[in-house]
């Protein structure tokens, strides 16, 4: 026995508590104001949850070789997963029943991204034991509100405020989406408040039930990391359960022109910033090169 309760886990910290509410049509509505984050339940109904599940698999049926990987599909422009950016040579038209919803979407009434509604959408499946590493989306190409729907089963999604270990990430030559992983090939476990010897801020997780919507905005969408953790059980309430199959709809608008940019207040993971200082280096290597020509 190593001393801890069975289902405890140790480096999560209990999620802040919401605001409450409903919305018009009578669903639970979670709200973290503070943070930008809100959870709206029962957002598509198990009717249309089938319509999506039935269409995902015409594209992409279930074998057995990928049992154990995320699938994903792309509408609107693709989105690439090596850089978190956009691939403007793919484009595909976006099926029925994402328009469907679209009018429903929960959208800014004010300000300079008033109206605005996704225009890129991933559609993903996560076999049990898939996850996505933690990453924080790119500021600079997409607009603020990012939309997450779940569909098909449930899973806590975990979130973290950024610091130094995120930003030491974020400025490695080769980014990448993998988590660290240990000589054993597993992902490498938090010890203490410390992981692979850095300090981090502690995470918490929240589940996001089948059909619920989670919108991203402020610091939850430019200061955290999201990430799903690849496990084949969770601990709900104590309890552990395995987990089941679950599909995402994730729906971001793409930045134009002179909309690309952010002046976000989280520099250390902002990838406009990462632009602005490499480019910084740039012309001060060039300066020296003249100098000493
Ligand atoms: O599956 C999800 O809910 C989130 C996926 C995600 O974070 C992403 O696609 O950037
Ligand atoms: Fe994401």
């Amino acid at each position: 026995m190593n001393g801890q309760v069975p289902g405890a886990q140790p480096h999560l910290i209990p999620p802040p508590v919401p605001v409450t509410t409903t919305t018009s049509s009578g669903n639970l509505l979670q709200e973290w104001p503070k943070i930008g984050l809100t959870l709206i339940h029962e957002f598509i109904s198990p009717a249309e949850e089938q319509e999506m599940i039935t269409a995902f698999h015409a594209i992409s049926p279930l074998n057995s070789a990928d049992a154990k990987k995320r699938i994903s599909q792309h509408f609107g422009h693709h989105f690439d997963y090596t850089t978190f950016g956009i691939d403007e040579s793919k484009h595909s038209p976006v099926p029925s029943y994402i328009m469907n919803f679209l009018d429903r979407l929960p959208v800014d009434t004010e300000g300079k991204e008033r109206g605005r509604k996704p225009d890129q959408f991933t559609v993903q499946y996560y076999p049990p034991g898939a996850g996505i590493p933690p990453h924080v989306d790119t500021h600079s190409m997409f607009g603020e509100a990012l939309y997450s729907l779940s569909f098909g089963s449930g899973v806590p999604m975990i979130f973290r405020m950024s610091g130094e270990n995120e930003a030491r990430k974020l400025r490695l030559p080769k980014r990448s989406l993998q988590e660290p992983v240990g000589a054993d090939g597993k992902p490498v476990e938090e010890k203490g408040n410390k992981v692979d010897g850095v300090a981090v801020h502690p995470a918490w997780e929240l589940m996001l039930p089948a059909r619920s919507l989670l919108v991203m905005r402020g610091a939850s969408r430019y200061g955290y990391t999201h990430g799903i953790r690849p496990r084949k059980t969770d601990v709900v309430d104590g309890t552990t359960v395995r987990r089941d199959g679950r599909y995402s709809i994730t729906m971001r608008s793409i930045r134009r022109g002179k909309e690309i940019g952010c002046d976000c207040l989280f520099p250390g993971v902002c990838d406009a910033r990462v632009r602005q200082e490499q480019e910084a280096r740039e012309r001060l290597r060039q300066c020296e090169r003249v100098e000493t020509q």
